[in-house]
C-alpha cells in the first residue's frame, strides 16, 4: 500500500441538548438522496455537505462538502458500519489507521468515541470488530494489546497507570524517525470483555471537569492504541498493523464556557494544541518544508497521521447552538483543509528468518549491548510499571527509511499472549549487536547505554581501527624496507657480472636478466636469482594480502553502513569527529595513507561535509603525486563580539516570525485560533457571541467594542433572520472533492468559490 492516500473525513452533527438554543440554521444536505436516511455517503458532485450561514453576513451561505455527512437522527451504528468498519480490514493489512474525533466542546466527540453503555461508541464498538475478524484470518497467530494515553496541559500521562502514581512520560523519536511515548505501558488483551474492562477503568483516569458547556467536559486529549501482531508460523513473517483512537479536547471559548483559573490554564493548552494542529494542516496543504510538529505533543504523537505512514479518518463533530456558530465555521474549516493531506500507508511486516551473513565480529564484541533478562509476561489487567530505559521500536525496521516519521508509542514492554512466543528473530540483516539494540529499542541504538557508555565504546572501537591500521602499515614498511635491503644486495652481486653498478647499468641489467636474449645467454652464478625470486614470492603475497584485505573491507564497509545507519545523528557527528581528529594526527605525522583512510572513515558518518570532502581530495592528491600536504589555512575563528552580533541577529529574525505568527504565545485562546484559521483558511471568522438570550446580548454589546458591536448585530441579524431572508443568500462552497462548485441554490451571479 504505497499510493497516496487522503484523509477521509466525515461529520456528525449532534442532536440539540436540554436549554440549547438550536435556530436550525446548520443544515446536513443529502442532495443525491431522496430517502430520508440520517447520513450520506456519496462522493463527487453530488456529495453529502453541511451548510451553515455566514455567521457576519447572514446573506452568505457556506457550504462544505464531506465524504459521509451524519444528521441528528444518525446513530453510533450507522457511523461505525459506513465508515469505520472498512477500516478494521485495513488494521489486519498490517497498516496504521488512525481516527480522531474533532470539534468544538460539547459538540459529541467523546460520545462518538467512547459512547454510553447503550450506545457504546466507535472505540468498544472497533475493538469487538477487531476480535470477531480474527476468525477471517486463520493464517495468523494474532495477540491483541492496548495502550492509552492523555496529553494534558502538554504533557503525556499513562491512563493505564493510577493516576496518583502517573509520571509525565517523554515523547521521543528513534533514529528512525518514528515518534514514540517512552515508558508507555500497554496490555495485553484476549478477548472484548477483557478490552471493556480495563477500558472504563483507565476513562476514569481521564482528566474531566465542568464548564458552563458540558459537565463532563474532556481538559485533554486520549490516544487509545490497539496493537494487533500478526504471526504467519508458515511463512514464518510477522504482520504488525494499529489502530490509533483519538478523542480530542475541544476547542473553548473562555467568554462562554465560565472558567476558573485552572480551567482556564487547561483551556489555553488545549486551544493551542488545537493551533498548532491547524498550522501543521496549513503547512502540510501549501507544501512548506518546515511542518511545525514539533510545536505540541499532540501534533508529534499524531505526526504519522498526518501526511505520515498511516491512513486516516477525521471524524469532525458539530453542534447545532447558535452560541457555537463560529467555532462551527472554524471546525469545518479545518476538516476542509485536513481532507487535502496525503498519507502515504506502509504495511508493517517482517520476514523473521534469521539473517543469512556472519556477523561482524569486531564490532560486535565492542558494540553488543549488555544482554537483557528475557521479559516476563505481563498479566492482562494488571499494568505493570516497567523501569526500561528504552521502549520498544514503534514500527518494523524494514519499512522503507524515507517518509514521515510513525504515529503511536509501540508498548515499553511487550505484553504476548501466551498463545505464542515472541518474536525473536533479528528485524533487520545488520551486525547482531547493533541489530539486538536496534529492534529492542525505540529511541536508541544501545540498549540499556548512556549516551556517555556509548560514546565511550564508539571511542574504543575508533581506537581499536586506528591501531590495527597504524600496525598494518608499519608491517607494509617493515616489508618494503626488507624488499629494498634484498634489492640492494641483489644489485651488489650484480657488478661481479655487468660491471659499475648505476642506475641505468641496473635498469638495463634487470631487463636482461628478465627476458635474456638468446646470444647473450650465460649461466647465471649460483644464488644470483634468489633474492629476485623471493621479491617475486613477495609481490605475490602483498597482492594476495591486498585482495583479502580489499575483500575484507567491502565486507567491512558494508557492516559499516549499517553501523552509521544505526546511529543516532548526534552519534554519527561524534563518531565523525572521533575519525577526523585521528586523521589530523596522521596527517601531521606526514602519515598521508593512513590520514586518507581515517578522513574517509569520517566520511561514511559525515557524508554531506564540505569541508572534509575537500581535505580528502587535497590529501588524495598529494599522496597520488608525492608530494607534502599542506593544509589549506584555517578560517579565522570569530570573536566573542561577532558571534554575539550573529547571535543577536537571530533572535531578531526570531521575533519578526513570532509577530508575524501569533500562535507561539501560551496563552492564546479560542478567539486567536479564529483568527488563525481565518488566516489560514481564507475566510474572516469573529468571535463567538453568547447563548443568544436577550440579556446576555445586550450585556455583551455593552462591553464589547464598537466593531464587535456591529458582528454580533450581524449575528444575531443572522440568528433572527427568516427562511425567507436566508433563502437570499449567496453561496460559498468549500473544498468540494472534485473542486467543482456545488449548485448554488439562489442568488444567480452571486457565487463565490472558495476552494
Ligand atoms: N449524537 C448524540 N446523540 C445524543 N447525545 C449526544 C450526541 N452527541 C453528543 N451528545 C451529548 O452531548 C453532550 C456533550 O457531548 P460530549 O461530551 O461527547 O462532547 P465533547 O465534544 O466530547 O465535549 P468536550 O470537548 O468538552 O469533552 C453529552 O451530554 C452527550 O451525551
Amino acid at each position: 500500500m504505497a499510493n497516496a492516500h487522503k484523509v477521509r473525513i466525515v461529520a456528525r452533527l449532534r442532536p440539540r441538548i436540554d436549554g440549547e438554543v438550536d435556530d436550525g440554521a446548520i443544515q446536513v444536505c443529502h442532495p443525491s438522496d431522496n430517502t430520508s436516511s440520517s447520513f450520506s455517503s456519496a462522493s463527487g458532485a453530488g456529495a453529502s455537505y453541511i451548510s451553515v450561514p455566514n455567521p457576519r453576513d447572514p446573506t452568505e451561505l457556506f457550504k462544505y462538502p464531506f465524504s459521509s455527512c451524519y444528521d441528528q437522527t444518525s446513530t453510533q451504528e450507522e457511523l461505525f458500519e459506513n465508515d469505520v468498519s472498512p477500516l478494521m480490514n485495513v488494521v489486519y493489512e498490517g497498516v496504521t489507521v488512525t481516527i480522531f474525533a474533532y470539534g468544538v466542546t460539547s459538540s459529541g466527540k467523546t460520545h462518538t468515541m467512547q459512547g454510553t453503555k447503550g450506545q457504546p461508541g466507535v472505540i468498544p464498538r472497533a475493538v469487538a470488530s477487531l476480535f470477531n475478524k480474527r476468525s477471517e484470518y486463520p493464517q495468523f497467530q494474532t495477540s491483541l494489546t492496548v495502550s492509552y494515553m492523555e496529553i494534558y496541559k502538554d504533557e503525556v500521562y499513562d491512563l493505564l497507570v493510577e493516576r496518583d502514581n502517573a509520571p509525565k512520560l517523554p515523547v521521543r523519536e528513534n533514529h528512525e524517525g518514528m515518534v514514540f511515548v517512552a515508558n508507555l505501558s500497554s496490555i495485553s488483551i484476549s478477548n472484548a470483555d477483557e478490552f471493556d474492562a480495563i477500558y472504563g477503568q483507565a476513562t476514569k483516569n481521564r482528566s474531566v471537569g465542568a464548564t458552563n458547556l458540558n459537565r463532563a467536559s474532556s481538559r485533554s486529549h486520549a490516544v487509545l492504541t490497539i496493537e494487533i501482531t500478526m504471526l504467519d508460523a508458515i511463512n514464518n513473517k510477522t504482520r504488525i498493523g494499529k489502530l490509533n483512537l483519538v478523542d480530542l479536547a475541544g476547542s473553548e471559548n473562555n467568554k462562554i464556557t465560565g472558567n476558573d483559573q485552572i480551567r482556564m490554564q487547561e483551556s489555553s493548552a488545549i486551544n493551542k494544541s488545537l493551533s498548532v494542529l491547524g498550522k501543521v494542516v496549513h503547512a502540510l496543504n501549501i507544501g512548506q518544508s518546515r511542518i511545525p510538529y514539533r510545536e505540541s505533543k499532540l501534533t508529534r504523537i499524531l505526526q504519522d497521521a498526518l501526511g505520515g505512514k498511516s491512513v486516516g479518518l477525521l471524524i469532525c463533530n458539530l453542534a447545532p447552538g447558535v452560541k457555537f456558530r463560529t467555532d462551527t465555521v472554524n471546525t469545518l474549516k479545518f476538516a476542509t483543509q485536513t481532507k487535502k493531506i496525503e498519507n502515504k500507508p506502509v504495511v508493517n511486516e517482517q520476514d523473521n528468518r534469521p539473517a543469512v551473513k556472519p556477523h561482524f565480529a569486531a564490532l560486535n564484541v565492542i558494540l553488543r549491548p549488555p544482554q537483557q533478562p528475557a521479559k516476563a509476561l505481563i498479566v492482562p489487567s494488571e499494568p505493570t510499571q516497567s523501569f526500561a530505559p528504552h521502549p520498544q521500536p514503534q514500527m518494523l525496521v524494514n519499512l522503507p527509511r524515507r517518509g514521515r516519521p510513525s504515529l503511536v508509542p509501540r508498548p515499553r514492554v511487550s505484553r504476548v499472549s501466551s498463545a505464542f512466543q515472541p518474536m525473536t528473530a533479528p528485524l533487520m540483516q545488520i551486525p547482531e549487536g547493533i541489530v539486538t539494540s536496534h529492534s529492542m529499542n525505540g529511541g536508541s541504538s544501545f540498549q540499556g547505554m548512556t549516551e556517555a557508555e556509548i560514546n565511550e565504546r564508539i571511542s574504543k572501537a575508533v581506537e581499536a581501527e586506528v591501531a590495527r591500521r597504524l600496525e598494518e602499515r608499519e608491517r607494509a614498511r617493515a616489508k618494503e624496507e626488507e624488499e629494498r635491503v634484498a634489492e640492494r644486495s641483489a644489485s651488489n652481486t650484480l657488478p661481479e657480472v655487468s660491471g659499475a653498478d648505476t642506475p641505468s647499468r641496473r635498469r638495463s641489467t634487470r631487463s636482461k636478466s628478465r627476458s635474456p636474449r638468446k646470444e647473450d645467454a650465460q649461466p647465471l652464478p649460483p644464488g644470483l636469482l634468489t633474492p629476485l625470486l623471493k621479491r617475486h614470492k613477495d609481490m605475490d603475497n602483498e597482492l594476495q594480502s591486498r585482495l583479502q584485505e580489499l575483500e575484507r573491507k567491502y565486507e567491512h564497509g558494508d557492516k559499516e553502513a549499517k553501523l552509521v545507519a544505526a546511529l543516532s545523528p548526534v552519534s554519527r557527528k561524534k563518531t565523525g569527529r572521533a575519525w577526523v581528529a585521528l586523521a589530523r594526527a596522521q596527517s601531521e605525522k606526514g602519515d598521508l595513507q593512513v590520514a586518507l583512510d581515517l578522513y574517509r572513515k569520517a566520511e561514511t558518518y559525515v557524508p554531506g561535509n564540505v569541508k572534509l570532502k575537500e581535505r580528502i581530495i587535497e590529501i588524495e592528491w598529494a599522496v597520488k603525486n608525492e608530494r607534502p600536504f599542506v593544509p589549506s589555512p584555517k578560517r579565522p575563528k570569530k570573536t566573542k563580539a561577532e558571534r554575539r552580533k550573529e547571535k543577536k541577529c537571530r533572535e531578531k529574525e526570531r521575533e519578526v516570525e513570532e509577530k508575524e505568527n501569533p500562535l507561539s504565545d501560551d496563552q492564546m485562546d479560542v478567539d486567536e485560533i479564529a483568527a488563525t484559521l481565518s488566516g489560514t483558511f481564507g475566510a474572516e471568522i469573529t468571535n463567538a457571541v453568547g447563548d443568544g438570550t436577550p440579556e446576555e446580548n445586550i450585556n455583551q454589546s455593552r462591553s464589547s467594542s464598537p466593531a464587535k458591536r456591529r458582528r454580533s448585530e450581524q449575528d444575531s441579524d443572522l440568528e433572527h433572520a427568516t427562511p425567507a431572508k436566508r433563502a437570499k443568500t449567496k453561496v460559498v462552497v468549500y473544498g468540494s472533492d472534485d473542486e467543482e462548485p456545488l449548485a448554488a441554490p439562489v442568488r444567480k451571479g452571486k457565487r463565490k468559490l472558495l476552494a
